[in-house]
């Protein structure tokens, strides 16, 4: 079976840093893959190489056996990749349901813009929002503007503009960052019905380990930009190394 997601030798370097040491890291359809490690490992980095925001210095990224590197930047969105960040990454002049409805411009049969005014394709976009932010019990804010809207919401409406895209391999970065326990117990039950839904594969960093093991079937650690361990959850959890370098016990 191709992978969904499939990555080698993965080097980034930054000057004298290397971010990324020859990192291999592969995810199937529909699986869900937790990457974990300490502040630093090289976890943004890699979602940056993978939805071409940062040009690695070596190696190869696949996606559904396609070369992703061959890509432009611009069309890695349009092909079916959607991504979040650490830091909810919103237009605060927007509302709620125009966020979301920038996340499924892939839909518009003539661009996002073009589709926005004229009266059909705006009609088509907000109704496709609408049911996004449905899921996401969102849908009384959806004329709320995002500017002022609480942190654990603002990360709810761009995990729901990513989904808007309706993707086939979604990057989750610290999705339950700065969540309450209830919070992130709310949003990892989401993702698991989305998942489950939809059968796209998710790739999925954090550092709440309870929020990970949840989720995902298997984790992948990184430290210091090498992969230490990658396995099933239950194994990868109690690995010595792992503990170490998560907990800072060297
Ligand atoms: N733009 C940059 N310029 C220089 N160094 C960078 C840059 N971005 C990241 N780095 C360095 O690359 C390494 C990996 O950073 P990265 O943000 O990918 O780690 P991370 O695992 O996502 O960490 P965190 O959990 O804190 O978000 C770190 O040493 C970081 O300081």
């Amino acid at each position: 079976m191709v992978p969904m997601l499939e990555i080698g030798r993965l080097t980034v370097r930054y000057g004298g840093v290397t971010a990324l040491d020859a990192v291999g890291l592969t995810a199937g359809p529909g699986e869900v893959v937790g990457l974990i490690g300490p502040n630093g490992a090289g976890k943004s980095t890699l979602f940056d190489c993978v939805t071409r925001r940062r040009a690695p210095d070596e190696g190869v990224i696949r996606f559904a056996g396609h070369d992703v590197l061959a890509r432009p930047p611009h069309q890695v969105a349009g092909c079916g990749i959607a991504r979040t960040f650490q830091h909810p990454a919103v237009f605060p002049g927007l509302s709620v349901r125009e966020n979301v409805m920038t996340g499924a411009y892939r839909f518009a049969p003539a661009g996002f813009w073009r589709a926005a005014f004229a009266r059909d394709g705006e009609r088509r976009l907000r109704a496709h929002a609408d049911r996004v932010l449905d899921l996401f019990g969102l849908l009384g804010l959806g004329d709320h503007p995002a500017a002022g809207l609480p942190y654990g919401v603002l990360k709810r409406v761009e995990i729901a503009r990513a989904v808007a895209a309706e993707p086939t391999l979604l990057l989750l970065d610290e999705p339950a960052g700065g969540l309450g326990p209830e919070e992130a117990a709310a949003l990892a039950g989401l993702i698991r019905d989305l998942h489950r839904a939809t059968g796209m594969t998710v790739v999925v960093v954090e550092h709440h380990m309870e929020f990970v093991l949840g989720l995902c079937g298997r984790i992948v650690c990184l430290d210091l930009g090498h992969k230490i361990a990658d396995g099933p959850a239950h194994v990868v959890r109690r690995d010595p190394a792992v503990i170490a370098a998560c907990l800072g016990a060297r």
